[in-house]
């Protein structure tokens, strides 16, 4: 069953030396060998050391975000993927798959139980189904995650008065043409989002940025608030990115209330004040335990609200949105808003991602994405929104009659760089991406690794290019009378991005050369570990602060202080909270924290900046490879609005850009098939 040099204990011990493997996957393998052992009825070696290599193998494939190990994927002739096969499973995938259906510890769901297979799922620590191998705890989070949101998905509310649809009518009054090119329809797409939203129980709301999903949801809680008085809960992420939700929403109400000024006699524009604007983390609306992984709001002690808004969808992963729909009371409505395209969640799964996967068009479609609505449900919103959507109409809908994809950028104007680069990259598209970068747009600007035996030229580039960038902020820190909150603002125009922490490439090389850069312009003075205009990025939650993973803020001399006390100001590290009010910390305070000069493209998520620099590495290692994505370059591309830098080679640019994030998982398949 397995060839192999060594024992797969000794085997194993040499991929944790080789860092093929983490010491927790080994741990994980001998642990769950040993149950296995202990299990079963007749000791039969070749089977332990075939269940210890499948083990370390599920493990291995758990630390890579994954949240099963596919059988058909396994490399039967060089499971870990080595330079030089080390082992070799000796018998066929159907056979593996079978013979692992047979082991004790592995369960298979009583629905589709094998007839010579030996357990049910619930007790045992592995369930193989429909191919794919899983922990028990991930396969019990998968399957509840797609019975929820299959349950939320076919819940409809009946009836819609006839007020409700004049309303909508007013909140998205154009009348669009035809497209005059192709003759098809042009759909408002916002529109039958929130005619979705306002009739389904679950919707989700898709879309790159600036296409309108902060525009469309308040047009909804509008709506929803006009009639009803509900309790309404706003929700991302991370901290960041519910401060930006709240800006957003602010922003988009006042918007709102002077389009709907000429209609004051037809709706109640005041009910806008119903509206709410304030929205927490994921986190704290759970609930935190301090120390303990459990949230205080769970299925027996659900949340106390009535429609929940979940912002920057794709950043949740699949154990935080078990426990989010595991909290969410029996009657609550769920908006999921997001980019599908964006990188997937830190941790396992890639949720948002899988439950749009059913609207990938096929390839013979011109779009790349294509509505799938029940005929009902089509009929339906084509009479709430006057759309005709009959052409969207799927034989095996799945969850789509719950899915609105909005296509069209408000921000990135039609030939504008920036979008046209996103575009490029989103679609893989070699070819173009090419095109673009040498249409010598405004915004977008190349930097070419330049490395000689004295340095890299570009590097370099970049450095002098920053140190410009961060003068004005930190020339503003210097004088006593500067706003904290208009010195954060003034920073956060520029972020450098890096694909990767360690490095001299990385996080962590970059922020050593910014720092040396502005010490040598004379800009800091970094002689102690807190200095005026350090930025700091927070790596752990700590809630006594109020401070939360990916919170970003400022080293300053706190000049109220000084002004009550007459003392010399003290330095004080500077936050901007959701309301957009400052939180002051005492540096000795802070939670594990690092310098931001330059951050990763993973927390930069939830942000964005006027301009962004990212750095890709010169050579990168295989392990590195894997990274870079085309999630990632996407992701670093669209945090910038008006500037995008990029310090690389071609080759790694591309290749990045032509990888897709495989992340495997059942959830597609449960929630469309
Ligand atoms: N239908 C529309 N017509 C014209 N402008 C619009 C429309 N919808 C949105 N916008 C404008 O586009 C910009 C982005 O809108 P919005 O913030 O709602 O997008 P978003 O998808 O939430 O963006 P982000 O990805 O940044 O969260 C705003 O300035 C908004 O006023």
């Amino acid at each position: 069953m397995i060839q192999s040099k060594q024992s797969i204990k000794a085997l194993l011990k040499s991929w944790e030396t080789e860092r093929l493997i983490t010491p927790l996957d080994r741990h994980f393998a001998l642990e769950l060998a040993e149950f296995h052992r202990q299990q079963l009825d007749q000791h039969n070696e070749s089977h332990n050391e075939l269940f210890l290599l499948i083990c370390a193998l599920l493990s291995h494939q758990l630390s890579q975000q994954h949240t099963c190990l596919p059988i058909e994927q396994i490399s039967l002739n060089n499971p870990m993927n080595e330079q030089e096969p080390q082992c070799r499973i000796t018998c066929s995938h159907d056979e593996l798959m079978t013979l692992l259906s047979q082991f004790s510890a592995i369960g298979v769901p009583q629905d589709s139980v094998p007839q010579n297979s030996l357990q049910e799922s619930s007790s045992t620590p592995l369930v193989l189904d429909q191919g794919s191998l899983y922990l028990q705890r991930y396969y019990q989070f998968e399957t509840q995650v797609a019975d929820k949101l299959r349950y939320l998905a076919q819940d409809e509310v009946q009836g819609l008065p006839t007020a409700t649809q004049e309303t909508l009518n007013i909140l998205f009054p154009h009348n669009l043409p035809k497209n005059a090119a192709t003759e098809s329809p042009v759909y408002d797409w916002q529109k039958i989002a929130t005619a979705t939203a306002f009739t389904k129980r679950l919707a989700v709301i898709t879309g790159g940025p600036g296409t309108g999903k902060t525009t469309t949801v308040t047009k909804l809680l509008f709506l929803m608030t006009q009639k009803a008085d509900l309790t309404i809960k706003l929700v991302a992420p991370t901290g960041k990115a519910a401060a930006r939700l709240s800006e957003s929403i602010k922003a988009s109400k006042v918007r709102l209330k002077s389009e709907l000024a000429p209609f004051a006699d037809k709706i109640d524009i005041n009910s806008l004040s119903r509206v709410p604007e304030e929205a927490s983390t994921l986190h704290r609306l759970l609930g935190v335990i301090p120390n303990s992984p459990q949230f205080r709001h769970h299925k027996d002690n659900p949340l106390r609200l009535d429609l929940l808004v979940v912002d920057e969808a794709s950043m949740v992963d699949l154990p935080m949105m078990h426990k989010l729909l595991s909290a969410l009371p029996s009657h609550a409505r769920l908006i999921l808003l997001g980019d599908q395209d964006q990188l997937a969640s830190v941790e396992a799964g890639a949720v948002l991602a899988d439950i749009c996967a059913g609207l990938k068009a096929d390839k013979s479609q011109s779009e790349k994405w294509q509505m799938r609505y029940s005929a009902a449900y089509a009929q339906r919103l084509s009479q709430l929104t006057g759309h005709d959507l009959s052409g969207f109409i799927s034989a095996s809908p799945g969850i789509g009659d719950s899915l609105c994809m909005l296509m069209h950028s408000h921000r990135f104007k039609g030939d504008a760089g920036i979008g046209q680069l996103a575009g490029a990259v989103n679609n893989s598209d070699k070819s173009r991406i090419m095109e673009v970068w040498q249409s010598g747009y405004d915004e977008l600007h190349w930097i070419e690794h330049q490395k000689t035996s004295t340095g890299n030229a570009g590097l370099e580039q970049l450095l002098t290019q920053s140190v410009s960038h961060y003068s004005a902020y930190l020339e503003m820190a210097k004088d006593p009378q500067s706003d904290p909150l208009d010195i954060i603002e003034c920073y956060n125009e520029f972020r450098i991005l890096c694909a990767m922490r360690a490095g001299e490439y990385g996080v962590d090389g970059i922020n050593q050369g910014v720092k040396d850069a502005l010490k040598q312009a004379k800009l800091i003075s970094p002689e102690h570990e807190f200095y005026p205009g350090r930025p700091v990025i927070i790596q752990s939650n700590d809630y006594n602060l109020g401070l939360f993973n990916g919170d970003i803020g400022l080293i300053l001399p706190d000049s109220a202080h000084q002004q009550a006390t007459g003392a010399v100001p003290r330095l004080m590290a500077h936050f901007i909270q959701a309301d957009g009010s400052i939180l002051k910390v005492l540096p000795a305070r802070l939670p594990s924290h690092d310098t931001c000069f330059a951050m990763t493209v993973h927390k930069s998520q939830g942000s964005e900046f006027s301009k962004v620099a990212m750095v890709l590495p010169l050579w990168p290692s295989q392990a590195q490879k894997q990274l870079l994505t085309k999630e990632l370059v996407y992701t670093a591309i669209t945090r910038a609005k008006h500037q995008f830098t990029c310090l690389g080679s071609q080759t790694v640019f591309e290749q990045a850009s032509l990888q897709a994030t495989k992340r495997s998982s059942g959830l597609a398949r449960r929630l469309w098939n």
